[in-house]
């Protein structure tokens, strides 16, 4: 028989990757361990055991996945992936970490400026569809869609910026943070789609049934993203 008094309350998906850290920090200063996440191991799974809570390392595109199968209640993963999977989660909090910008950017050659808008940045008289370079070819057809732009969506896995520069495509969507990425690859940004940032998401069944222990780590997350708004503002 499993000793229901060691189940773990909560299961939480956290992004592999650039987010880890910064997903690990905050849920310290909401009073729970992550940090085996980030130890140089190959497991996936840690456990908070006085918190009786479980996290699990997973792909930030596969996040909700796990969320909205149930496998976690709850998540950790930027609102880009949320943009382009469209996941049946519920998001309860803008966690204002992982800031960014999801941008058209064309190579400055092309016509870009700069500016943020795509009119009269885009070359005109092309006589056929714009190609488009992305890791976001949902959002990104639906940018172009509602800009009656003629677009083409090529999707890419990564080093979308290098896809211009071969030729492959006229322009690219991605994520753009400081912008050193575009300039060494000789891109100018011309127009933001999405302003992202990381969110918190549940299972909406997980939302209902563990109402008690998700509501409780909203609570602390809500209050550390706050003082930390509070602590930004100060500095800035
Ligand atoms: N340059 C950036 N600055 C700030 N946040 C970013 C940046 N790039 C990505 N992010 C945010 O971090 C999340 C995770 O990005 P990361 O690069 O770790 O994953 P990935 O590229 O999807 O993963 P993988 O490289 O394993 O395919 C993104 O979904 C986005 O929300
Ligand atoms: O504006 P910057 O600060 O230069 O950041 C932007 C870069 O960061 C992300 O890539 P990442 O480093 O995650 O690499 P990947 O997309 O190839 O995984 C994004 O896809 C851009 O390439």
């Amino acid at each position: 028989m499993t000793d229901a008094s060691k189940q773990p309350l909560l299961t939480i998906a956290l992004p592999k990757g650039r987010l880890t850290s910064e997903a690990v920090a905050l849920l310290g200063q909401a009073g729970l361990d992550a940090s085996a996440v980030l130890a140089d191991s190959r497991g996936l799974v840690s456990v908070d055991h006085g918190a009786r809570v479980q996290f699990l390392l997973a792909k930030p595109f596969d996040v909700p996945t796990f969320v909205e199968a149930g496998a976690a209640d709850v998540g950790i993963v930027g609102k880009d992936v949320l943009l382009e999977t469209d996941p049946g989660v519920v998001e309860l909090l803008d966690l204002g970490i992982g800031l960014c910008r999801l941008q058209l950017a064309l190579p400055a050659r092309a016509g870009g400026d700069g500016t943020d808008g795509p009119d009269g940045a885009l070359p005109r008289e092309r006589g056929r569809p714009l190609r488009v370079a992305t890791r976001y070819p949902r959002t990104a057809g639906h940018y172009f869609e509602a800009q009656g732009i003629p677009a083409q969506v090529i999707a890419l896995h990564g080093s979308i910026e290098l896809a211009p520069r071969v030729g492959l495509a006229d322009a690219i969507v991605d994520l753009v943070q400081t912008g050193r990425t575009l300039a060494a690859n000789g891109l100018v940004p011309v127009a933001t789609l999405h302003t992202i940032s990381a969110r918190l998401i549940a299972n909406p069944v997980r939302w209902k049934l563990k109402h008690d222990a998700v509501r409780r780590l909203l609570g602390e997350l809500r209050a550390v993203v706050a003082s930390q708004r509070v602590a930004a503002g100060r500095t800035a």
